[in-house]
């Protein structure tokens, strides 16, 4: 059984009054893509944002590679290896792709107080990282966000998140509004994450697409998770439809 990457354990979420998240306990182990499915409010994106220090928890802790941390900002969560891929991406569309897979990170060269960004470096960079996630059409590296499909754009956010190694890449909502083509493309660049020895947690509204790329399936209803350990293969979607609206308990059905 692969080794546990992520356990979070009894997180509570209070925004005011409402409670998003009750005792949420969970693991993510490592290579494996996990499905995080529930219903609109269910608690989805509190629980990314969680992970992603974006938002901070009310109680509960989180405890990466088997040491409790404290995830108080994005930079916290990408220094312990957790990279996300928001819906919207985040991605500059004036900038190049060059520019935007390096966005903050960029290499430099020159001296200490004369340095400036190595364009050539990036470039090849970039090229390689385009190749890594499947964009095998010759996109130059200086091209416009902007001027991408909606398929490459997330492309881009996914070899991102792939260079700098991060352990966990959290992918919330990335084949909403996409074509077929190209969400086929980000199922793909998904499988390719997990070969490579990341592990994903993948949100998605279409269960189809979940079905076509997690390893397993978990289920949050009201702030909670329901059930953590559902098989895809030993599954049918109705099966999981039922459980998010509640129709179905998971004692019928295990991993
Ligand atoms: N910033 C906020 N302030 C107050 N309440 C919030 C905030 N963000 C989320 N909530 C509430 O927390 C609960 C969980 O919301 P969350 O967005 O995590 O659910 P979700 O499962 O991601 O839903 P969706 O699929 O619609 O995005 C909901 O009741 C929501 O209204």
């Amino acid at each position: 059984m692969a080794e546990e990457l992520i356990r979070m354990e009894k997180i509570n979420k209070f925004y005011g009054r409402i409670h998003a998240l009750r005792d949420v306990s969970l693991t993510v182990r490592t290579h494996e893509v996990v499905g995080l499915l529930g219903d609109n409010g269910a608690g989805k994106s509190t629980l990314i944002k969680v992970l992603s220090g974006a938002v901070p928890l009310t109680s509960g802790d989180v405890i990466i590679k088997g040491r409790k941390v404290e995830l108080k900002s994005t930079a916290d969560a990408i220094a312990h290896g957790i990279e996300t891929i928001f819906q919207d991406s985040a991605l500059v569309p004036q900038l190049s792709i060059a520019r935007n897979l390096f966005l903050g990170r960029e290499p430099v060269k020159g001296s200490r107080f004369f340095n400036r960004l190595d364009q050539a470096a990036m470039n090849a960079s970039a090229r390689d990282l385009l190749k890594r996630v499947g964009i095998t059409k010759d996109i130059p590296p200086d091209t416009a966000i902007s001027s991408l499909s909606g398929g490459e754009r997330q492309a881009v956010a996914i070899a991102r998140a792939m260079q700098f190694d991060s352990d966990l890449i959290i992918l919330d909502e990335p084949t909403n509004n996409l074509g077929v083509a190209e969400t086929q493309g980000v199922l793909r660049f998904v499988r390719e994450a997990r070969d490579t020895g990341h592990s994903c947690i993948f949100i998605a509204h279409n269960i189809h697409h979940v079905f076509q790329v997690v390893d397993r399936i978990i289920v949050m209803r009201g702030g909670r998770v329901v059930a953590e350990d559902i098989n895809p293969k030993t599954t049918t979607i109705e099966q999981v439809e039922r459980i998010i609206t509640g129709e179905e308990m998971l004692s019928a059905i295990t991993a």
